[in-house]
Parts: C-alpha cells; structure tokens; sequence
C-alpha cells in the first residue's frame, strides 16, 4: 500500500514538474509567445523535416513497440508528416472577424490559444497519434504535456528528442510516459492544464469527463471507440467490395477505432461474398512485421490477445458460423488467425462490442431502409461505409447514418484536410482540418466604444 502511494505522488510530481514547464512556456512575454506565426509554422515545417529524415528509423521504432507491420509504420509516419504540413501552414491564417453590433462600438473577435494542452493518446497509432494531437496544437501556439500509452512510448519519446533539436523553446512539448490512471489520471485532474485531448476507450473516456467536471473544467476532446458498419450492396463488383472490406476490417490488425467491423452484406450476392471474404482473410500472410510479404503481424500484447480471442469465442457459442480462423496462430507471441463470421446477428457479442482485432462479422440484409436501421443500432458513432454504384442510394444511407465520418465506395479515406470525430459515444469534438484547429482555440470579443 505505502509503495503504491509512494509510486502516485512520484507521477503526480512528474507531471506538476511536465505542467510548470508548458506554462513557463506559455506566459505573456515566453520565447513561443512573442515568436511571429510564420516562425511558429517554420518550427513545424522542420519537425516535419526531421521526421522525414529519420523516416526508416521511426518506422522501425514503431514496428517493433507495437507489432505492426514495417511497411504500414512507413505509411503512417508519411500521413503523421503530410498532417504536421498542413497545420504548419495554418499558423499565420488564424484570426477573428469584425462585428457589425448594435450601438456606438466597434466589436471584433480574436482567437487565442487555449493554453497548457494535456495529451492523452493510446497504443493503436502511437506514432500518428502524436502528429495528430501535437500539429493542432502547436500551429495555434498552445504548449502541450502528452501521455503516450503505457505499451508504446518510444516513437514520442524520439519525437520530442526531434522536436528539440527543430528548436522548439524549452517547455513547448513535454512528452511523459506512464500508467493511465495514475500519470494520466493526474493530468486529467491537473488544475494547471487548460485543455485535454484523448484517444482511447469510451470507457476511459467516461473517466476523463468524471476528472474534468470535478477539478477545473477544462475543454475536453475526445476520440473513442467505434463498431462501425461497412453496408455493401448489390450492384456492386463482388471482387472489389471484398478489398474494400478486408482493408476496412483487418488493418492495423483490426486494432482501428474506426475498423469497418460489421460488414452488412446484401442478400443478392451474400453467398459469393461470404465464401471470397473468407478465402481473402485465409491468404493472409500473419507473421513477423518485418518481412516484406507480411501483411498481418502480432497484437500488441498478451491482454488484447486475450481479449479477442474471448470475442471469438462468444461468436462462436452464440451461433455465428466460423468461416476461416478462430484461434490463437501458433503458441508463441501475440499472433491470431485472420477470422471471418457469417450468419452473424445484431444482438451477438461479436456484432456489439468493439474487438480490436482481425475479426469480420458478416450480417445479411434486404432494404435500404432496414439496413439504415440496424447500422443505428449502436452506442457508437465514429464511421461507415457503403459500397454501392446507385448514387441516390449512397447519398440516402451517408445522410441517415449515425456516424462522424461516412465513406461512399472506400473506407479509411483520411486525409489531413476532413475533419475526423464522433457522434454519439464515439466522441466528442473532432480532429483535422480546420474544426480540428478549432478545438485548441478560445474566441475573444473585444468591443470598442466609439
Ligand atoms: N479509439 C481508439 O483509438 C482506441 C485506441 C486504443 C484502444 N481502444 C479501445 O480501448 C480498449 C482498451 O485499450 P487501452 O487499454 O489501450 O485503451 P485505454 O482507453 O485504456 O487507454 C488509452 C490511453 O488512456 C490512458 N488511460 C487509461 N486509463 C486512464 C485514466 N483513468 N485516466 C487517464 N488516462 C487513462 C492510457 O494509459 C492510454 O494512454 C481496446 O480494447 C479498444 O477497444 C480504442
Ligand atoms: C487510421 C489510418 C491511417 C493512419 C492514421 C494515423 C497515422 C493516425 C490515426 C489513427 C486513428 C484515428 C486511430 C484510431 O484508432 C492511414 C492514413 C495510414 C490510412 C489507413 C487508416
């Protein structure tokens, strides 16, 4: 007990220590304060080039911190660096307006920094998730204090090494590894802190809104899970909707808060796509992440191997019929079958709780109107998709869906510029583009009597 106490006073010193540096770098007259905007966006251009030039290494970091494949590493940090650009660019464009208000005065407004950021980010992206969090934040010149996930913190870890040697002043970024309820938890309660950012479980998501509402209100963004629907219908090629699908489901290993993990399958061409999703899922290549034909490496740890293999489980008890997969691959690491359900129904576990893992539970259906129906029917509101050549039909199902983001024939179509978040519990707030600077921004009127 003494030890455990003795361990919570240490990260709560640790982050009072991260939070007294980001707000020395936040007064009035601080080095980030005075700096022009252009000067500001110059210091992420050069993060941005540094990441560039370290590309392989980060890559490789990545890679082996959280099991994912080296190629797909690369491709996240080319996204993390495209991200950083984008908000780099922004920097000297932020400004108010003027008002035209009622009486003799000249009213205007002016955006301001929200202040001292703290940053809490999980294991799934643990290098894109730094970009995606710190680009905003920067760009409109707050400081930020950033919590990586306790199984992944190298690629922060040389990210503020970088940002460093780019010339960021001393207290800008501040990077603090630890456990989520004691580090984390202590940066949720911190009365120093303005605002804060997660991406994570609904679950710690709750906890997160609990901290807030009893220490200072601050903002709060949040980004949560998903179970999102990927509706395919049957006009479309059957070969092509496979693709789409799997790439919805099974990338990153399934371990995306967005996965397309209910695939709804029109009953016109339910059979053939049943029987070629589980021979695409069957052909995956599952093994080490560095090989270059590796398509599916391990999950990232003994607990979220546990975890999917006991959804599996569910799927099966509860009658969904197993296609391909369903076990452990091998007895060493954190490897699982790519595995496909068919014949899956609303109510199973498999087709409500978020898995986290290479699992597609695939559902019949008839209508448009049912089908809206049931993507609904959910807590969750990140992302879904449709697959359809019938434009009335695409644009009635992206109008009606419950969810942040809808992709019309692709999925995961991210690109720095749209904006990414959650309805309902899949969060609140969003991130990228322009909304996504909006969040570190407080809006100032100023009225001037005349
Ligand atoms: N939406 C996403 O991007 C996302 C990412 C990872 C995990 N998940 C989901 O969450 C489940 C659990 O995964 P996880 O344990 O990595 O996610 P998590 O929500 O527990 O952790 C995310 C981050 O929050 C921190 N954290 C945990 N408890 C906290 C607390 N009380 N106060 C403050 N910070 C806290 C963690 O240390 C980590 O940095 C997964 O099975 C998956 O379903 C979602
Ligand atoms: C998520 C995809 C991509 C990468 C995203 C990055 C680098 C970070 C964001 C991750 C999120 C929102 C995770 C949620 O769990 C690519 C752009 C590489 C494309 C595929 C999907």
């Amino acid at each position: 007990m003494r030890s455990k106490i003795v361990t919570i006073l240490k990260f709560q010193e640790d982050v009072n220590k991260a939070v007294a540096a980001a707000k020395a770098a936040f007064e009035r007259n601080s080095e980030w304060r005075t700096m022009s905007p252009a000067s500001r966006g110059e210091l992420i251009l050069k993060l941005a080039d540094l990441m560039k030039r370290d590309k392989e290494y980060l890559a490789a970091l990545e890679s082996l911190d959280n099991g994912k494949t080296y190629k797909n590493a690369l491709h996240d940090v080319g996204f993390s660096i495209d991200v950083l650009k984008y908000y780099a660019g922004y920097c000297d464009k932020i400004h108010g307006s003027t008002i035209p208000s009622d009486g003799n005065f000249m009213t205007m407004t002016i955006k301001e920094p929200v202040g001292v950021v703290g940053q809490i980010i999980p294991w799934n992206y643990p290098l894109g998730m730094v970009a995606w969090k710190w680009a905003p934040a920067l760009a409109t010149g707050c400081t930020v204090v950033l919590k990586p996930a306790e199984q992944t913190p190298l690629t922060a870890l040389v990210l503020a090494a970088l940002a460093k040697e780019a010339g960021f002043p001393k207290g800008v970024v501040n990077v603090l590894p630890g456990y989520g309820p004691t580090a984390g938890g202590a940066i949720v309660q911190h009365p120093g802190i303005n605002k804060v950012a997660f991406t994570g479980s609904t679950e710690v998501g709750n906890k997160i809104m609990e901290g807030v509402g009893q220490s200072n209100l601050k903002r709060v963004s949040l980004e949560l899970g998903g179970k999102s629907p990927l509706v395919i219908f049957d006009d479309v090629d059957v070969d092509r909707a496979v693709e789409i699908a799997y790439g919805a489901c099974f990338s990153n290993h399934g371990q995306n808060c967005c996965a397309g993990s209910r695939t709804y399958v029109q009953a016109g061409i339910y059979d053939e796509f049943v029987k070629k999703a589980a021979e695409k899922a069957k052909r995956t290549k599952v093994g080490d992440p560095f090989a270059e034909d590796t398509v599916q490496g391990p999950q990232v740890n003994q607990e979220m191997l546990d975890k999917v293999l006991r959804l599996i489980e569910s799927g099966k008890k509860e009658g969904a019929h197993l296609q391909t997969g369903g076990c452990r691959k091998g007895n060493e690491g954190y490897f699982v079958e790519p595995t496909v359900f068919s014949d899956v129904k609303d109510d199973m576990t498999i087709a409500r709780e978020e898995i986290f893992g290479p699992v597609q539970s695939i559902l019949k259906f008839e209508t448009l109107e049912e089908v809206i129906k049931r993507a609904n029917d959910t807590t969750y509101g990140l992302a879904a998709g449709v697959l359809t050549n019938n434009i009335t039909t695409a644009l009635a199902y992206a109008k009606s869906v419950r969810a942040g983001s809808v992709w019309v024939n692709c999925y995961h179509a991210f690109s720095p510029q749209a904006p990414f978040g959650g309805f309902k519990q899949s969060g609140i707030g969003r991130e990228l583009g322009e909304e996504g600077l909006k969040e570190y921004l407080e809006l100032k009127t100023v009225s001037i009597k005349v």
